[in-house]
């Protein structure tokens, strides 16, 4: 499989361009988000206001001495692009940057009475007991006299559309009204997805958002374990709180009470969930390389064993699909397998489009997107894809 010539990096030095957008307005959207959700102390809101400063007109200073991770840091950039503007580096390391450097002001890693506080911990309390989680739980009733096809199809589909459920990207998502002129998913590889599951191994689920995405992330687990379509699935969230709605480890444990919690089937499926985990056949797992400013090309060792051994990972997300095709302007068209070529193992991507990020589309759907929508259909969370690519990692043809 020939991998592409790379394309260009995104960064965030082009005014008027969506990455330059994030860190000129929604960063600063997020640290008044956060200031107005907690009643932290003069220290905490001293330090909000200096990281306001310093991430929209500063730039990168390092971690402080003591930092548990600045040697890390230290490797995957903070070294050497120290002095630097944060709008001069690459977007996905900007990014990344801003959310540990808002953990460090809001005292989340530092001994005291603030260590551990998720400073996102309301805003996904709030979607996660919204009414609008009931009703997707209480839709899981009608599921049982579907069809196992049509089970399999509507669960796939609560997983993917439920990375519209966005906390951060809601501050500013522009968003497309609807009857949109083209199908609102622009590439489905589903057939392929579920040829991958054969009955055994273990599936690992890169996951996203928390809240209303993390709900239907577990009840397809749920159902792919029920169903002895997989044996074993291992979850992977962050291992601290990450672009406003990532899940961590709480956040599992607090989706999988809300299910089990529910009435009807949901009941049976938070049953399912907290069992697998007493069993070792659910295993959230919470990488430090989960929240690097890295694309997937650079993993770790130990994860790209992980994702070799894997029957299938699947990658849920806009932020973790820019890592998975390395946050570059590739042309739409350019085939998902050649810029995946290099995962170590079989993959599916389940992402809404919110960043410039694309590949893998047919040249008629980007004809007939563009026409319909101008740019705003890669950015607004109004379509979405599933593209898997099976042979990655994978001995080729003799
Ligand atoms: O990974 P998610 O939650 O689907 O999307 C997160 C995300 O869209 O929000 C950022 C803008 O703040 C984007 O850069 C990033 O990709």
């Amino acid at each position: 499989m020939p991998t592409p010539p790379a394309a260009p990096l995104l960064l965030g030095n082009e005014p008027g361009s969506f990455p330059h957008s994030v860190l000129a307005e929604r960063h600063p959207a997020i640290i008044r988000q956060v200031r107005d959700s907690f009643p932290y102390g003069p220290g905490p809101r001293r330090a909000l206001d200096a990281l306001l400063a310093n991430c929209t007109r500063g730039v990168v200073e390092p971690l402080p001495a003591g930092a548990h991770d600045r040697d890390r840091w230290d490797d995957w950039g903070a070294a050497s692009y120290a002095g630097r503007s944060w709008f001069d580096l690459p977007w996905l390391w900007s990014e990344s940057w801003f959310y540990r450097c808002l953990l460090e002001a809001v005292g989340y890693f530092a001994p005291g009475a603030w260590q551990g506080v998720d400073p996102f911990r309301p805003a996904k309390l709030r979607e996660l007991d919204a009414p609008e989680t009931d009703r997707e739980l209480a839709a899981l009733d009608a599921l049982a006299d579907l069809p196992p096809a049509d089970r399999d199809r509507a669960l796939l589909a609560g997983s993917l559309w439920g990375n519209r459920a966005d906390l951060g990207f809601r501050l500013s998502a522009g968003g497309t009204g609807p009857g949109a002129a083209v199908p609102d998913l622009v590439a489905d590889d589903s057939d392929a997805f579920w040829a991958l599951l054969p009955g055994s191994g273990t599936l690992c689920l890169v996951a996203d958002n928390a809240g209303r995405e993390l709900v239907p992330d577990l009840l397809l687990i749920a159902h792919l374990l029920e169903q002895g379509r997989i044996d074993r699935v291992v979850l992977h969230v962050k291992p601290y709180p990450y672009y406003v709605s990532d899940a961590t480890t709480a956040d599992v444990l607090d989706a999988v009470r809300r299910i089990g919690a529910a009435p009807g089937a949901a009941a049976s499926y938070g049953r399912v969930l907290w069992q697998a985990m007493t069993e070792g056949r659910l295993v959230p797992r919470a990488h430090a390389f989960s929240a690097a400013p890295l694309p997937f090309a650079e993993l770790p060792g130990d994860l790209r064993e992980e994702f070799a051994s894997a029957v299938v990972t699947v990658v849920k997300g806009d932020l973790n699909y820019r890592r998975l095709v390395g946050d570059r302007r590739w042309p739409p068209t350019t085939p998902f397998a050649d810029v995946t070529a290099r995962f170590p193992g079989p993959v599916v991507a389940l992402r809404t489009l919110k960043s410039d990020v694309v590949t893998g589309l047919d040249p008629a759907t980007v004809k007939a997107l563009d026409a319909a929508e101008g740019s705003r259909w890669r950015t607004g969370g109004t379509h979405a894809l599933i593209q898997v690519n099976a042979t990655c990692g994978r001995p080729g043809p003799e």
